[in-house]
């Protein structure tokens, strides 16, 4: 919670982080966009959730789904269908393990992480971002965006993301910060992507070393320091 917080305070974005359903309606009132992040919660916190949610769509402010694990246990991939069941979401930011799980696509998923699979990562991509009537941006080495139709791909990379746990859940609360301010989520979630992976790319290759301790701190700098400049001469896609 805390390198999303200072991940995209660092990137100019106001965080704000509500675990109280009775501030939900002046939170959801008061913000650009809700990022929903399912890495550990209660059966409370998820009617909190639901609350903010439904705020969210009431006041027309777009919504970003993390759906942690949901690969791996399958309390989580219910709890979250049934979320998605409820709301209009922007985007679903998962890895392939995830994103499989909420597409109905068989994988072999391994807890927080993305986990093994035969599937064409594309066409599973596609068909949740179908299914949902959203954005899907789902990470890996190679990270795939989509609306359902045109697929975005982003090259850039560093293995040490891997090793800092939290780069997803800051990824995706780089995406709701840009659904914040820009209204089309497949424009918005492309730009938050490809800053964050020049971000951590460019980390990896100033290191002298690539130690997982300090690739966390020097990531929310560089999102700090990283300018439109620097990621278009950077940023792979296509
Ligand atoms: N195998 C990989 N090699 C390099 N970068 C990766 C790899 N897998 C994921 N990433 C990067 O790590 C960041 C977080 O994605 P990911 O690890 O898939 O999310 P999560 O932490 O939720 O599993 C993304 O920016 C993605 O590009
Ligand atoms: C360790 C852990 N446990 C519940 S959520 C979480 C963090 C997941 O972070 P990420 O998916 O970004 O690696
Ligand atoms: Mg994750």
């Amino acid at each position: 919670m805390q390198d999303v917080a200072n991940g995209i305070n660092a990137l100019g974005a106001s965080p704000i982080m509500s675990e109280e359903q009775n501030e939900a309606e002046a939170m959801v009132k008061m913000c650009n966009s809700v990022t929903i992040n399912l890495g550990a919660f209660t059966e409370p916190q998820l009617e909190q959730i639901a609350t903010v949610c439904a705020f969210a769509n009431k006041y027309q402010k777009p919504i970003v789904i993390d759906p942690v694990a949901v690969g791996a246990v399958e309390y989580r991939t219910e709890r979250c269908n049934e979320l998605l069941d409820q709301i209009d979401v922007s985007v679903i930011r998962g890895n392939a393990g995830e994103v499989a799980a909420l597409a109905d696509v068989a994988w072999n998923s391994k807890g927080i992480d993305a986990g093994e699979g035969t599937g064409d990562l594309e066409d599973i991509a596609k068909k949740l971002a179908k299914k949902r009537d959203c954005v899907v941006v789902e990470s890996g080495k190679t990270d795939i965006i989509t609306d359902g139709d045109a697929v975005v791909r982003i090259f850039n990379e560093t293995d040490l993301f891997k090793l800092h746990v939290g780069s997803g859940d800051m990824l995706s609360s780089t995406i709701g910060c840009f659904c914040g301010v820009e209204k089309d989520p497949f424009e918005a979630a492309q730009t938050a992507t490809v800053i964050f992976d020049v971000a951590g790319e460019l980390v990896a290759k100033s290191m002298k070393q690539p130690l997982a301790g300090s690739f966390g701190p020097q990531l929310i700098d560089e999102l700090h320091l990283v300018d439109v400049k620097t990621v278009e001469k950077y940023a792979q896609y296509e």
